[in-house]
This record gives C-alpha cells, structure tokens and sequence, in this order.
C-alpha cells in the first residue's frame, strides 16, 4: 500500500531552525542502508513555519569531531538505552515527537543505567533532539567512572558550532562530545499524541491498537509505521554512527521504544514478524560489540547496579581494570 505521509510540525520534533528549508532535503536517499529500511513511500513535505528541526546533517558528526576524538581499534562497544519514565509515560498518552521531560522515577532510572554502564567505556554519544532521551544520557553519565563531561555539540548553524568549542586541550581530552538527531526521536504517533493508551484501545479496540504500537508497516492515523521510522533512524545509524564504531569509537545511543526497536532489528536482523514482540524497557541499557563488522549482542544487566551480567570481551575488561587501578590509585 503506498502511502504519502505530510508532517506537520510534531513530526519530526524538536528544536530550532529559522532559515527556511524544506525538511525533505535532510532526507538523503541512503546509500548503503539494506533494502528492507530503503525509503518507499516516506516523503516529507514541510516549510519551516510548519516543522522545525536540528539541521544536524549540515556538519557530519565524524567530519567536523575534532581529530583528537578519533582513535583505533578492531572492536568497540555500543550502548543502547531507551530513556526513563517521562511524564507522558506515567500518564500513560501516546508521545511519539511531543517533547516531554523525565518524571522523579524516569531520573532515577536514568541514574541506575549509569550505574550499570559505568564500567564501559564511551567516547561519544548520540541522542535524540527530545529532552526525556538528552537527560537519559546526561544523568547516566553523571554515573560513569571515567568521570568525563559529557558536551553537546551544536551543529545547527556555523555560530553555533564556533561559540561552543572548546578551546583548552586539556578539557577537551575529559568531554565526550553529544550529537542530538531527530532522526534519533520516537516514531511520530500521528493522530495518537496525547491519547491514553488505555482509552484509545477500549475505543478502536485492543487488536487495532497493538497492531498501531507493534506492527512493522501499519503506521498510527497520520503517524510513522515502524518501517517509516526505520528508514531515517537506520539510515542514520548506518552513516554516522557504524562509521564511528567501525574507527573503534565506543558509542552509546540515548533513544526512544520505537526508534531503538528499528536500530535493533538491524542489528539482530529481525524479520517484520519477530520485532513485533520485541518491546523496550524504559532505562534498561544493552550492550552490543562491534568487531569485524558484525554486532554482537551482549546481554542486559538485570541487578539495579552492576554491570557484570554483561558478557565482557577481553578488552572491556581490560577497561574495567584500568578504572579499578585510577581509583585505587586515588585511595593510596
Ligand atoms: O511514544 C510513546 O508513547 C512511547 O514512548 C512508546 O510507545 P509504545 O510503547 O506505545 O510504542
């Protein structure tokens, strides 16, 4: 069935452009994105006064990071976490792109996640542009070991760009730079945003509404399916994201239930059929390795604070190590 889906200013979310533009042209065609996630019938038409989003595909990531960023390796990590409860969640209403904070629970589950990633290393981080994914990833790190500040780069205008840099060498090397993507945000739930859950069921019908929340390819009323949402935020991770791991960088994403769902059927090759049950925790985070261009999945702790259930390559490991030293060293 090909569809045309118009998005108006709830769509893609957040943030701020106030040049004009046409939102289509930050929807490159991908180039090596696999074909079930090519773009078919996912077409944007807007003008500025009806979406706004972060022109973060006007500086790549990779391109402008300074060198410094850069390192080698033949393997690196990669965390996943979908965010804490926000207040839409308690609430329990459709969100998708609305731009809601974390509740008093979703902070504290922002923290155990940081506590139980504190032992894995992270050079850069990637998040949606909706706050409840940026206070997930600020709060975790609040809990990281390494003890280094997380900083976001503002790439949507060259000002932008220039007045956040960091001049000092020594700071530089202690930050861990954070790329805010709407193509990162929740599926845009259409017609939903702002219902209840419960009370959307009881009128469409709990069958109806799975198959909105669940399905691959049924999309809400005027919202994105999870195939819509697929094709920006695996083409997404494919260009800017699997560059980084691939020079050794270890990443961690700070998404959202339906975006993650997307990048992990990618990852774990789902079929349409299989991600149907696979449902994200709220703060739970997973852990991948990357090595020899296969992702390996890792496991996801379970206790509230230890990372130790996650199956620890020789170099994670290595890493855990190196902190246990540094703090031992602080305490002689
Ligand atoms: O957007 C939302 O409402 C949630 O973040 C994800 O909702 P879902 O579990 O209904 O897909």
């Amino acid at each position: 069935m090909a569809t045309t889906t118009t998005m108006s200013h709830q769509a893609i979310g957040s943030i701020v452009s106030h040049r004009p533009f046409k939102a289509s042209q930050f929807l490159k065609e991908p180039l090596n994105v696999p074909m079930k996630f090519r773009p078919k019938r996912f077409k944007i038409e807007a003008t500025a006064s009806q979406i706004s989003v972060v022109d973060n595909t006007f500086l790549s990531p990779s391109k402008n990071r300074p060198q410094e960023y850069k390192k080698k390796s033949n393997e690196a990590a990669l965390i996943l976490i979908r965010h804490g409860e926000s207040l839409w969640n308690e609430k329990n209403l459709f969100t998708g792109c609305v731009d809601v904070p974390l509740t008093q629970k979703g902070v504290g589950e922002a923290i155990e996640a940081g506590k139980k990633i504190s032992n894995i290393p992270v050079d850069l981080i990637f998040t949606s542009s909706l706050i409840r994914a940026q206070m997930t990833a600020m709060l975790a790190m609040t809990q990281h070991r390494r003890k280094k500040v997380p900083i976001i780069l503002h790439n949507e205008s060259v000002k932008a760009k220039t007045w956040s840099h960091v001049f000092s060498e020594e700071t530089r090397k202690q930050s861990i730079p954070v790329i805010a993507a709407w193509q990162l945000n929740e599926r845009m739930y259409g017609e939903l945003q702002g219902l209840n859950k419960k009370e959307t069921a009881e009128r469409y019908g709990t069958q109806q509404v799975h198959e909105w929340r669940r399905s691959y390819e049924i999309p809400p009323p005027k919202g994105e399916s999870l195939e819509m949402c697929a094709e920006r935020a695996v083409a997404y991770f494919e260009d800017n994201i699997k560059p980084e791991l691939a020079s050794g960088n270890n990443v961690m994403i700070a998404a959202h239930g339906n975006s993650l769902r997307s990048i992990i059927m990618y990852l774990d090759d789902l079929t349409s059929q299989e991600v149907t049950t696979l449902d994200l925790s709220t703060g739970v985070p997973l852990l991948y390795i990357f090595k020899e261009g296969k992702f390996m999945k890792r496991g996801s702790p379970v206790g509230p604070t230890e990372a130790g259930v996650y199956a620890y390559t020789k170099r994670l490991a290595q890493y855990r190590e190196k902190l246990d030293a540094a703090s031992q060293a602080t305490l002689d």
